[in-house]
């Protein structure tokens, strides 16, 4: 390397070299400070790489015959691991140096040599960067000399002398709380989670088509010419979006009695997706009722969609009443997944056989069995649902009200078989009795006891995958199709359930369903475990994408306060190569050494400002910089309040 090239400045650094830059913006104070680097620094020989990989750097001036020893953990050098007589407790965490001569047969810097992936252990956690036990320094003041013709630029700051009993204190401080990463899998977890596939960093494939789904169904909007007499606002909805077709004959009548139907809507203030369900051509006749709206408005519960609001509009062009509900995208009712047509699935329902075939009883019986063998519910599946559904009623009924229409219609199912009560609150005003009634209390429990005589027929109608099963002339068929395929706990369920004659409760279930909490309590709490570990990957990578925000509005700014070089000066240029040493890096022929672990790392021991020292080479490789990652995490959050700070709209002053 011509040497000559260069104009030297006093410091020792080219003068067209970026640090020389740097320098200029940074170095403002007269640093003074002791150092124990001394000439033999220069001298000293470097250990070889632990990595056998063989790299060497793009620009053949600055190929080392030795290279800094790297530790096993560690992607980047530590100095002051490699030369114990540079401890960092004397010399400080972090210093500069530019290389005007080389003062040994070679030196390395990280930028033109990748280092080994940072190891991961078998159970598939993120790297683990070097556990810091200093304190992090948070200055970048430097001090330089001028060594045998090399520089070397060293932080100036009090707080970079770490005494031992600092040392001592920080180790204990730095117990589980000094640096940020993955732990891997919990072993719990990872037991459950080889069933369902290998494991990775991010969210698991099931989990993330499912929330894609979800989150495509929520986004998802109307062709308005197919749908040209949608309102463009409801109250305070908008963007509506029909969730079913709507019924166009005055004679299609829903379960409620009136011609009804469903829409996703958007709430105008709050930009929440919300299930509006539609009763058309709806006057309602005294507002009493709305003490029922009221109690139905704060029932919450993980089994029941939550009515939100309820109003009168005339934007359908009609008299319509609207009742607002939470939206789950994706749902489909409990008729459609268990008791869909032939037509939908190839399923025939083997209840409804013509019953003027001339087939003898028992044949018809039989061929019911066969078919409901074939293609029978798991019984587990039927509990589940049973607990599911008598865990809403129950909340329902301890409220003092009643849930009026359990049909397959009105329960909606989402992932993971989860059931919600979707219909609520409706019948208290449409059939506008309860709140009118002389003995409203009465009535009410009425309609409890209706309720479960609803959810005895359903658990019958799944039971037999049949809602013609329910009908009076096929229930002892059903019931003793249900006595040969299932156990007798379920069909003494469905017994008391449909037995008029005693006063039943909710409670009284509970005994029944015995043992199949526990199992359904475990499957839930699994499935949280599970959950949680998704979660736990997501925080570690939502951490490190706000690193990168972080870093990507720093890097490349073309423009700052009218300063054109602002990016590529003062701490902005550490950062600058600092991204080059993380996502740039080449091996020996040119190729982009790319390596997730190290970026990782890398990123990781930024975040938490970890007094190691990374080497980082200048692009036009006349300088390199020493620094710590503590030092570039503090360049980091000082650039960028920096560009935070400008991002605020400044009141025009008059
Ligand atoms: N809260 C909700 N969030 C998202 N989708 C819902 C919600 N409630 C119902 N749905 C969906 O809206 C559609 C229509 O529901 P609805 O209750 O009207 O059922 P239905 O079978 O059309 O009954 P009916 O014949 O009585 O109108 C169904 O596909 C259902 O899955």
């Amino acid at each position: 390397m011509d040497h000559s090239m260069y104009v030297f400045a006093s410091n020792g650094v080219p003068q067209e070299s970026k640090l020389a830059t740097y320098m200029n913006r940074q170095n403002t104070s007269t640093p003074v400070a002791t150092n124990t680097i001394t000439q033999s620094f220069a001298k000293v020989t470097l250990g070889s790489p632990v990595n056998s990989k063989k790299v060497t750097p793009q620009s053949p001036e600055f190929v080392p015959s030795a290279r800094i020893n790297t530790t096993n953990s560690s992607a980047s050098p530590n100095f002051f691991n490699s030369f114990p007589g540079l401890s960092g407790t004397t010399t400080g965490p972090g210093y500069q140096r530019t290389v005007a001569e080389s003062p040994h047969s070679g030196t390395i810097s990280p930028h033109l040599t990748p280092q080994p992936s940072p190891p991961l252990t078998a159970n598939n956690c993120s790297p683990i960067p070097h556990v810091p036990i200093e304190k992090p320094a948070v200055t970048v003041a430097a001090y330089q000399e001028n060594v045998g013709g090399t520089t070397y630029f060293y932080p100036t700051s009090a707080e970079n002398s770490v005494t031992t009993n600092d040392t001592l204190s920080s180790v204990n401080s730095s117990v589980g709380s000094s640096y940020q990463v993955y732990p891997g899998t919990p072993s719990h977890v990872t037991a459950l989670k080889s069933k369902t596939g290998s494991s990775s960093f991010f969210i698991a494939e099931d989990t993330r088509m499912d929330i894609l789904n979800r989150n495509a169904l929520t986004l998802l909007q109307p062709d308005p010419g197919q749908f040209p007499d949608l309102p463009q606002d409801v109250d305070n909805y908008h963007e509506l979006c029909p969730l079913e077709p709507i019924p166009t004959n005055s004679l299609q009548k829903a379960l409620i009695g009136y011609q009804a139907s469903m829409y996703k809507a958007t709430h105008i203030k709050t930009g929440t997706r919300h299930c509006l369900r539609r009763i058309h051509g709806f006057r309602l006749q005294n507002t009493k009722c709305m003490t029922y709206v009221d109690m139905w408005k704060k029932l919450i519960h993980s089994n029941i969609v939550q009515l939100k609001e309820v109003f009168t509009t005339k934007a359908f062009g009609d008299n319509s009443m609207v009742f607002v509900y939470d939206f789950h995208p994706g749902s489909e009712t409990l008729l459609t997944k268990h008791f869909a047509s032939d037509s939908m699935n190839g399923y025939v329902d083997p209840f409804a056989t013509d019953p003027s075939a001339p087939r003898p009883y028992s044949h018809h019986k039989n061929s019911i069995l066969r078919h409901q063998q074939n293609n029978k519910l798991p019984e587990a599946l039927i509990w589940n649902y049973i607990i599911q559904l008598t865990s809403a009623l129950r909340i329902i009924h301890v409220a003092g009200l009643a849930c009026r229409s359990l049909d397959p219609t009105k329960i909606i199912i989402t992932v993971g078989n989860r059931l919600r009560l979707s219909c609520l609150g409706v019948m208290d005003v449409i059939i506008n009795d309860t709140s009118t009634a002389s003995n409203p209390v009465g009535l009410i429990q009425h309609y409890q006891q209706e309720d479960l005589t609803s959810l005895g027929k359903l658990v019958l109608a799944l039971a037999c995958k049949s809602t013609m099963a329910v009908q009076r002339e096929n229930i002892s068929t059903a019931v003793e199709v249900v006595t040969r395929t299932y156990t007798t706990d379920l069909r003494n369920l469905i017994m008391y359930l449909l037995s008029p004659q005693q006063r039943r409760s909710v409670t009284d279930l509970m005994p029944m369903i015995g043992a199949r909490f526990y199992t359904q309590l475990d499957s839930v709490q699994t499935r949280t475990d599970v959950l949680e570990n998704e979660v736990s990957k997501e925080m570690e990578n939502g951490r490190l994408f706000r690193l990168l925000v972080k870093l990507g509005s720093i890097n490349e700014r073309p423009e700052f306060n009218m300063d054109g070089t602002w990016s590529e000066t003062g701490d902005r240029y550490m950062l600058k190569l600092f991204r080059d040493y993380v996502f740039h890096q080449v091996t020996e022929d040119g190729r982009p050494w790319l390596d997730m672990a190290h970026v990782v790392q890398c990123l990781n021991k930024l975040d938490t400002g970890v007094p190691e020292k990374v080497c980082l080479m200048s692009r036009d490789e006349q300088s390199i910089l020493v620094v710590s990652y503590a030092e570039l995490k503090h360049c980091l959050e000082q650039s960028y309040d920096e560009v935070l700070n400008a991002s605020a709209p400044t009141d025009n002053v008059t």
